[in-house]
């Protein structure tokens, strides 16, 4: 399907606005009134940039305050429309978006109201506009899809049709079904946002915090779905009003518009497939009007190869002493060294963590704090899982390397983490002879030394600005599940969690975290915290065999163990043993346990976590993140 950008979703001025929305490869924009109004272009020259850039001018708008007026009213505002007809002819704009009056003046009367729509639509014609008509949320006599649709057909001239708009139906909780009851050719456009769900006033709501689809709370592909099934045929047209959008660059709003589009209509198209037999009519008998693009297949068993450490190796600030001492004490070996770079392998059996002290973007010395710097992802079909990180506009990393080295794609997470598509499982991991032959044997899960079994899941920290679009961005590459967000009172400011996970058995699993209000120690300034979590099955060993290496697992307060105490049925020589070794409890609804222990913070933003589930447990020990990050924080300022 066509695809278009509201201007008012991107930051910049308008020619910038359009150069990144082009960038990004949107078919066409709609052009809101104030970004024109400010622009020293006349509309004549906004029309060849934008046709210079291949893009079409979708819509107009808006045009506010029409319709519930007096006669006098109606013929100023009739004035009014002409000037706008004009100023499309000359913008190479063809649709003009009304919306539905919201002034506190407007008048009732459904047959006022459908009698003004049709004279609008009578002056429009001559010009070949059409007009749109949008019920606002807070219209003040029009405030749902259905009475705009009622009006229209009332009106009924062929130049006048709908606008929808996801936000002002779904954020009231509106049925989308009826929309397929709507002509589709008289739905003239559609406006998809997302939004959070939030209990506020509905302009504001509207204004400040919509998001792109897959971002919010809503079902943006149930909402579309009905209005393909209407058979609707116009763009798929993003417009969203965001404050953070409205600062950030527009070219990676753009871009992050753009995933959320592929993955909307790849949802649509996957639907359609499995409820269509190839070349026969849809499963409500109608024949699909439009064609929907699919991505390639996600990664399907997709598990982690490795997670990359960054840390300075030379000098009083270097890291990587730490991290190797810590590694050691969790059973890990170093086995093997890359052969032309200075990155070690440190594994205990099938866990492998890289140890880089160079930084992998830059290719030069890494210089800041020690961080998790890259996650390797192996995947049965590395080709194919890149190849969907490029449809999804995944930045490609160019990597130096020896032409004798195995080529790994890697691409760019919003976060600057770099993902590597590593292949096969089973067969074989040939990227492991970049590493030259093993110094060490590689321990085994039942060797002494060696309880970890997995990598658990990874925690990465997020920039306030970049959190919607990096949850989006790892969700869609990966193919990995969303799940809840949760909120955690740190003792430098609430934090916002956001898990991603692969199959049912996990495979993959990320963590997300942001400071709620961009600022405290869990901030981008303050470089939050990032972690990668082993799993195992003896979680105690595990604490007693770290701390018998020389590394005590991170104290966790008296007070906790005797409300665990209060609050569970766990023996108390179990809770003693817990106590004695930092170890946290968390258990789910359905009886499934989780025992957690962490590493101290090394060199400030890195730590390690060993897990154990057990009865299927799926979470993260989320209530015990704030107690974590208290005691991490306490250590430090010792
Ligand atoms: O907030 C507004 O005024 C406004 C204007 C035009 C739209 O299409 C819309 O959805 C909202
Ligand atoms: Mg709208």
């Amino acid at each position: 399907m066509r695809r278009s950008i509201a201007t008012v979703s991107l930051s910049g001025t308008l020619e910038e606005k359009l150069r990144a929305a082009a960038a990004a490869g949107f078919d066409g924009v709609e052009v809101f009134e104030n970004d024109l109004v400010a622009s020293p272009l006349p509309p004549r020259e906004v029309r060849a940039a934008a046709a210079e850039l291949g893009l079409g001018i979708d819509l107009y708008q808006p045009f506010r305050d029409f319709e519930g007026v007096d006669d006098a009213g109606l013929e100023r505002n009739l004035r009014r429309a002409e000037a706008k007809f004009e100023l499309m002819l000359e913008l190479g704009a063809d649709t003009l978006l009304v919306c539905s009056n919201a002034s506190p003046a407007a008048l009732g009367g459904d047959a006022r109201a459908a009698a003004q729509l049709r004279r609008l639509a009578e002056a429009a014609a001559p010009y070949g506009v059409r007009i749109a008509y949008e019920a606002l949320a807070w219209g003040r006599r029009v405030d749902t899809y259905e009475h705009s649709w009622r009006l229209v057909a009332e009106a009924d001239h062929p130049s006048l049709g709908v606008c929808l708009d996801s936000f002002h139906i779904l954020s009231k909780g509106g049925d989308p079904a009826g929309i397929r009851g709507i002509p589709g050719e008289k739905i003239f456009f559609l406006q998809l946002a997302d939004a959070p769900y939030m209990a506020m006033d509905l302009l504001q709501w509207s204004r400040h915090y919509r998001c792109f689809p897959g971002q919010g709370a809503f079902d943006l592909t149930g909402f579309t779905r009905q209005v393909l099934a209407a058979g609707y045929t116009g763009p798929l047209s993003l417009e969203v009003f965001n404050d953070v959008f409205r600062a950030a660059d527009p070219h990676r709003t753009a871009a992050d518009a753009m995933r959320s589009l592929s993955v909307l209509e790849d949802a649509l198209a996957r639907e359609r497939a499995a409820e269509r037999v190839d070349g026969e009519p849809g499963a409500d008998g109608a024949r699909p009007r439009v064609s929907l693009t699919r991505l390639p297949d996600p990664p399907d068993d997709a598990g982690y190869a490795f997670v990359e450490v960054a840390a300075q190796e030379e000098g009083e600030e270097g890291g990587a002493e730490r991290v190797r001492a810590v590694l050691a004490a969790l059973g890990f070996a170093h086995t093997r060294d890359h052969r032309s770079k200075p990155v070690q392998l440190w594994s205990s059996g099938g866990v492998r963590v890289l140890l880089n002290s160079t930084d992998p973007r830059l290719g030069h010395t890494w210089d800041g704090d020690a961080a998790v710097t890259a996650l390797g992802v192996e995947v049965a079909d590395p080709g194919r899982a890149a190849q969907r990180a490029e449809r999804l506009l995944a930045p490609t990393l160019p990597r130096r390397r020896d032409p004798a080295e195995s080529r790994l794609n890697a691409v760019a997470a919003p976060d600057g983490t770099a993902v590597f598509f590593c292949p096969g499982s089973r067969e074989g991991r040939e990227w492991l002879a970049d590493f030259g032959a093993a110094a060490v044997r590689d321990r085994h899960p039942g060797d002494d030394g060696a309880p970890l079994s997995a990598i658990d899941h990874v925690g990465l920290f997020q920039p306030f600005d970049h959190f919607d679009e990096a949850s989006l961005f790892y969700r869609s590459v990966l193919g990995l599940t969303p799940e809840e967000s949760l909120e955690v009172a740190a003792p430098d400011g609430l934090v916002r969690s956001r898990a991603l996970a692969g199959g049912d058995d996990g495979g993959l699993r990320i963590a997300l975290n942001v400071s709620v209000l961009g600022r405290g120690a869990h901030s981008d300034a303050a470089g939050g915290a990032q972690h990668a979590a082993f799993a195992c099955d003896d979680v105690f060993a595990a604490a007693e065999a770290m701390r018998a290496a020389g590394v005590a697992p991170l104290p966790i307060p008296d007070n906790y163990y005797d409300d665990l105490a209060a609050r569970t049925d766990l023996a108390p020589a179990v809770r003693e043993r817990m106590r004695t070794n930092g170890i946290l409890y968390d258990r789910s609804a359905a009886g499934g346990e989780f025992f957690h222990f962490y590493t101290p913070m090394l060199d400030n933003r890195l730590f390690f976590e060993v897990v154990q589930r057990t009865g299927g447990y799926r979470g993260y020990g989320a209530a015990n993140a704030a107690v974590r990050m208290a005691a991490h924080r306490a250590e430090q300022a010792r």
